[in-house]
């Protein structure tokens, strides 16, 4: 039987049915997979449903500038990519092809710690700014190396993720015993850290198991401190969703803040992640950019993101669609897509410069 011939992308959903024929079911589903129900991960998607855009016409909008600057960094779109696990699983060359893919759309990559590529690798294939995401290791000095890597390779920000003091019980792995191929690798972990991921166990997920080991849960905002003395790279704290911990966020020196909620992979029941970015905007004001994901499948969609108060938009599934689909040709695919969808929205919305999107281009009605 012949693979079935889909014609070429015209939006980022198109590279999801691209990405599902050369997946295999247990990795398609660490992907498209989140915690216990999936009832945050379906609200991440359904909140945007409740947004409705209010136009304004008869403005000039015969050039729309998607440009923006992040942390001192100047990107072609507000649009980049979040941190995911272990690209390899996706495509062979992993994240050198999502550094080049990045690169072409002139957008932020945020590498995951748990990378199967190394960061050098990754510097050299990069032509646009990267930050590395990290999570408290068990192992402080493994930690601590790992951010002197990071400075020397040239990445321009840390982003710890604190919403993962463990792994969410994500049911789909479990079943499926979930565990990396032995060929693929953090490879920026020491390997004896490695082992548990390795190990399939019907009924468990590797990756909680590793998780357990690997992750430090007793780590609390005092010891933020340590991190910040043992980097000069700006900190931005990742899986933010409530005004009480922005404001401990901007007390404690985070530069930046993700409101997201690990696209429903980590607490079921959490908040959609839209729901909680106007509160956070509000919470931390002007100085402290606030960035979001969860849920952001086009650019009408981080459009009302942005209104809302976001300064960048980081996707995270349909990176990893585009990186099946076709290597860094798909993630370039994915991200230009969505930028030109922004860039539209913007025209049809009068709206043609990223400081003109803002509360009055939307409305949220509450969820129920
Ligand atoms: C397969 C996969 C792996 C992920 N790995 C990480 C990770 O290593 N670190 C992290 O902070 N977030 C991780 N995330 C969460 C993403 O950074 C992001 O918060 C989420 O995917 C955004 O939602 P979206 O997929 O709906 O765009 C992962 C998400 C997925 C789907
Ligand atoms: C041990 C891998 C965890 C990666 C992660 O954060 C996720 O899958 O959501």
């Amino acid at each position: 039987m012949t693979a079935p011939v889909l014609p070429p992308p015209v939006c980022v959903e198109d590279y999801r049915r691209l990405a599902r024929l050369r997946l295999d079911q247990d990795v398609w589903d660490f992907i498209e997979g989140g915690a216990e129900t999936e009832r945050t991960l379906g609200a991440n998607r359904r909140a945007f449903e409740r947004v409705t855009l209010r136009p304004r016409v008869l403005v000039d909008v015969s050039h729309c500038d998607t440009r923006t600057e992040l942390l001192g960094a100047p990107l072609a779109t507000p649009v980049g990519i979040a941190p995911t696990a272990y690209h390899r699983l996706a495509h062979p060359e992993g994240e050198v092809a999502t550094a080049l893919g990045a690169g072409t759309a002139g957008a932020l990559y945020v590498v995951s710690i748990f990378a199967s590529r190394t960061l050098e690798d990754i510097a050299a294939a990069a032509t646009g700014p990267l930050w590395l995401q990290l999570y408290w290791l068990r192992r402080r000095e493994v930690l601590a190396a790992l951010v002197d890597r990071a400075a020397a390779a040239g990445f321009r920000a840390l982003v710890l993720t604190v919403d993962a003091p463990r792994l969410g019980r994500r049911h789909r792995d479990a079943r499926n015993g979930f565990a990396i191929g032995s060929g693929i690798s953090a490879v920026n972990l020491d390997a004896a850290l490695m082992a548990s991921a390795h190990r399939a166990d019907p009924g468990r997920s590797a990756l909680a198991v590793h998780t357990a080991e690997a992750v430090d849960p007793s780590v609390t905002w005092s010891d933020l401190a340590w991190l910040r003395a043992r980097s000069s790279l700006p900190l931005v704290l990742k899986g933010i969703l409530t005004a009480e911990d922005a404001l401990l966020a901007v007390e404690h020196g985070a530069d930046a803040i993700v409101v997201s909620n690990h696209g429903g992979r980590q607490l079921d029941g959490a908040t959609a992640s839209l729901d909680a970015l106007a509160e956070v905007v509000d919470a931390v004001g002007a100085d402290c950019p606030v960035l979001f994901d969860g849920g952001v499948r086009g650019g009408t969609e981080v459009f009302a993101a942005l209104a809302l108060g976001a300064r960048s938009v980081l996707l995270g599934r349909p990176v990893l669609w585009g990186l099946a689909a076709a290597g860094a040709a798909g993630v370039a695919g994915v991200l230009e897509l969505a930028t030109e969808e922004l860039a539209h929205t913007m025209a049809l919305t009068g709206r043609p410069g990223l400081a003109a999107v803002d509360r009055s281009a939307v409305v949220l009605r509450k969820g129920l």
